[in-house]
């Protein structure tokens, strides 16, 4: 069998000979009482874990490093269920792809990640290689601003120290260096996200973006946006020292599937390749402009890979997968025994009581709350992306 077949598979199902119960399963993962029990136990976990980080405030007066290992074990709790959902209920295949010398470092060091940000579950297949290599809990990103305010996972984030950012480098300069000073101390080992791109990649932003590259002489890119230098730039110098190495990683999925996290909510299975070169930090500029080229030149070398991609289905350099771990499954099966007991006797009350208006209000508080979490799936949705790079910002806005 080739190295696809020997992939560690992390699918409920018993591989394709028994097509017929494959289709049951489907069946089944798509049907929406599922869909409403996975992010029942996701958004009621969520909320509980939420309230116990708040409960750590007085923990970070007694014993800082103490309360960031208790809140790196509770963010787990929620990542991983989105893990699972893409490992264990969709079935989802991550591969891979890096130089052998590099893998025994991969979890054992902090790291800056510089990833393409051209799907909607990118991030998703990042935290899946976190949880693989030990790291999810700790995983931190340059996230947008807005997407503190998201409940569970912008909650939870705040206790991660995460560093957000409101894309006008006037204010980021300061608040971005400061968030990342903050992070020399940290107790776990860390990857640090930046999607230097800084936002999904659409038809209309590559447009106005290559129009900005030809501005400026620099190659045009087929399968990426411009990257935006100074929050990397600003990221290498505050966390030299603290970090040892970038982790350039290229995305891209087989056949050319548009992964979405309502696909995966439905079970259905895609194929994720990931292509990861590490580059000490030593290696890259001091200097600002020097850095920023460096930068540029990164991402030409990201596009060629892409092309190859495309051409042949494969990235340069050997598969090394890690396996997948069963945390990520048996912390979604604790929250779940745990939270739909409860509910089952909610449930048997409910419909003994009959009472109309106990039975309306019910009604009306699981609608609140699909809308609620169908508005954070929305989160993930590219066609309801932000405007920021839809139009060219004058250099003297920055
Ligand atoms: C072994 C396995 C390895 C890896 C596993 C993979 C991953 C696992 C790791 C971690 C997982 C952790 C978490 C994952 C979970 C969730 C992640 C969630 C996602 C949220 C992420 C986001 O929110 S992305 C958006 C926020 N982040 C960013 O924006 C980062 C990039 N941006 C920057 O760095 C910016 O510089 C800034 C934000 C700091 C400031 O932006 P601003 O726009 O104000 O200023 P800039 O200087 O950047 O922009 C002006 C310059 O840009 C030029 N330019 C290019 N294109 C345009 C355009 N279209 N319009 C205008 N200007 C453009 C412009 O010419 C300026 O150029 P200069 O030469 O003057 O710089
Ligand atoms: C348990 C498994 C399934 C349960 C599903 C229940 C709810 C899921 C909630 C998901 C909330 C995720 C929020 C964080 C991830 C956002 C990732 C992202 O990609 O943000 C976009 C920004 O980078 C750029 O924004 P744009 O400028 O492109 O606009």
């Amino acid at each position: 069998m080739d190295p696809f077949q020997l992939e560690m598979q992390c699918v409920l199902s018993t591989g394709g000979e028994h097509s017929r119960k494959m289709g049951l399963l489907q069946l089944l993962k798509s049907q929406f009482i599922c869909h409403l029990i996975i992010c029942y136990v996701f958004l009621v976990s969520g909320l509980i874990i939420n309230l116990l980080q708040l409960c750590t405030l007085p923990l970070w007066l007694l014993s800082k490093q103490l309360a960031r290992r208790v809140n790196v074990r509770l963010a787990y709790c929620i990542s991983s269920q989105m893990v699972a959902a893409l490992e264990w209920w969709s079935g989802t295949e991550c591969t891979l792809y890096t130089d052998p010398e590099s893998y025994p470092l991969y979890g054992n060091e902090n790291a800056i990640v510089v990833m393409n940000h051209s799907f909607e579950i990118d991030f998703l297949c990042g935290w899946t290689f976190c949880e693989r290599f030990g790291v999810l809990g700790s995983s931190k990103v340059l996230a947008k601003k807005e997407l503190a305010y998201v409940p569970v996972i912008g909650w939870m984030w705040y206790f991660l120290e995460i560093v957000f950012c409101k894309r006008r480098w006037e204010e980021d300069r300061t608040t971005v260096a400061h968030s990342l000073q903050n992070l020399q101390d940290y107790p776990e080992n860390f990857w640090f996200l930046l999607f230097c791109e800084g936002t999904r990649l659409t038809p209309k932003k590559h447009q106005v973006s290559m129009q900005v590259a030809e501005s400026k002489g620099l190659p045009k890119l087929k399968y990426h946006l411009l990257p935006r230098t100074k929050g990397f730039w600003i990221t290498v110098q505050n966390l030299r020292g603290t970090a040892a190495a970038v982790y350039d990683s290229t995305l891209n999925f087989r056949n050319n599937e548009t992964p979405t996290l309502l696909g995966i909510l439905n079970g259905k299975k895609y194929h994720a390749d990931l292509y990861v070169r590490r580059i000490p930090l030593e290696l890259i500029p001091e200097d600002e402009a020097e850095c920023a080229a460096w930068l540029h030149k990164l991402y030409q070398e990201k596009d060629s890979f892409q092309e190859q991609y495309t051409q042949t289905g494969r990235f340069p350099g050997p598969i090394v997968s890690p396996p997948c771990r069963p945390w990520s499954l048996i912390n979604w099966l604790f929250w779940s025994c745990l939270l739909l007991y409860p509910l089952g006797l909610l449930l048997a009350q409910l419909i003994i009581s009959g009472s109309i208006l106990t039975i309306v209000t019910s009604v009306a508080l699981c609608s609140a709350a699909s809308l609620g979490v169908r508005w954070m799936i929305g989160q993930t949705e590219i066609d309801k992306g932000s405007n920021y790079g839809n139009k060219e910002v004058p250099l003297n806005n920055n």
